[in-house]
């Protein structure tokens, strides 16, 4: 496989009034093409940054200071206007947190449909755009004779589908999904994972997934990337990253997650708030929660290391190696 998008040393900064907060700092990884890569962490930690950083959707006060994203080989920090505009929906397309309301209420899906397809020049006629937009609502299983219906015709969950049809709609070849279906209720999420993970294997498209939900993203990426404060703290394959995590914060956040069967458990929670990042004074960010903090943890930042025998990065001077959480793991059913 190769990477459709690489993120190399990114930092993203928001000028705020109590002086420049690095939401983003150094942070680098690579989404394969025909896979689909989690960003998890707590909140605050800076995923909705990445995200759209990856599609330069910054305005200030934020502002990308380093790094490149290479996109297919080309720096997507360099584009021009027009070459940004065919970039955004043509070649990648986001389904934001709250999609579902920004459909517009006022006009039915029919035209909004038309809207992308005009817009971008693929169609010559009304016709077949409505063509194609049957055909895309069939793909998200909603009834084709639902086309000329208002936003406000439809539930949550369909109109969260909708969304994901047009986001669909010009063939992207990758899909930002950043915490797509946190306002539906668990069954309508997990239905609508299994259709865009359906739609990728049909399609061959990528997915940057982020969720605060771990069972979710184990069960549908293939890689993880662990975030906290800013810096991309671990890096591994979906299936192994919580039955061996290394990082101490990736332990953590495992074991403070509830499982879906089994026993009941009591829940270990991560002691301490996340670093208000206004305050850091260098050193590892995790260093005043972490059970395995030395010395050195506190002198100097560790940086991301390559652990060849699990293909995995981690960002640790004391990484743990072999601690075993397969109780969780086994009650998060990993997609093959
Ligand atoms: N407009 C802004 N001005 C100043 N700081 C901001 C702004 N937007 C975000 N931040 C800060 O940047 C950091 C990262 O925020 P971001 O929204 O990317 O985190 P997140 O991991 O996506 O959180 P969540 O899971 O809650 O959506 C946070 O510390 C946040 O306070």
């Amino acid at each position: 496989m190769s990477a459709l998008i690489q993120v190399k040393n990114l930092c993203v900064d928001y000028i705020t009034f109590s002086g420049k907060v690095r939401a983003v700092d150094n942070v680098s990884f690579s989404i394969e093409e025909n896979s689909i890569f989690g960003l998890a962490g707590e909140s605050g930690c800076g995923k909705s940054t990445i995200a759209y950083a990856l599609m330069r959707l910054h305005r200030p006060p934020a502002l990308i200071s380093e790094g490149e994203i290479l996109f297919q080989g080309e720096d997507v920090l360099h584009y021009d206007e027009e070459s940004l505009r065919q970039f955004r929906w043509a070649q990648t397309s986001m389904v934001f947190q709250s999609a579902m309301n920004c459909l517009n209420p006022v006009k039915t899906i029919e035209y909004q449909f038309y809207d992308i397809f005009a817009a971008h020049n693929r169609v010559s006629s009304r016709e077949e755009s409505i063509e194609k937009a049957k055909e895309l609502l069939r793909i998200v299983d909603i009834p084709e004779g639902r086309l000329f219906d208002y936003p406000h015709q439809f539930s949550g969950g369909m109109r969260q589908r909708v969304v994901i049809a047009m986001a669909l709609a010009l063939n992207p070849k990758l899909l930002i999904m950043d915490e797509p279906t946190t306002a539906l209720d668990v069954v309508v999420q997990r239905e609508i994972l299994q259709k865009v993970y359906e739609l990728k294997q049909q399609f061959g498209f990528s997915v940057l997934f982020i969720t605060h939900d771990l069972s979710l993203m184990v069960e549908f990426c293939d890689q993880i990337g662990i975030m906290y404060s800013g810096k991309l703290v671990e890096v591994a394959n979906a299936k192994t990253i919580l039955k061996q995590p290394q990082h101490p914060y990736t332990h953590g956040l495992g074991n403070s997650f509830p499982t879906l069967k089994g026993e009941l458990k009591e829940m270990i929670g991560i002691p301490g708030s996340p670093l208000d990042l206004t305050k850091y004074q260098g050193g590892c960010r995790f260093a005043d929660r972490c059970f395995k903090c030395v010395d050195d943890c506190r002198r100097v930042e560790p940086s991301l290391a390559y652990y060849p025998e699990r293909e995995g990065w981690v960002a640790c001077y004391q990484p743990i190696e072999a601690t075993v959480n397969a109780e969780l793991v086994s009650n998060c059913e990993v997609s093959e």
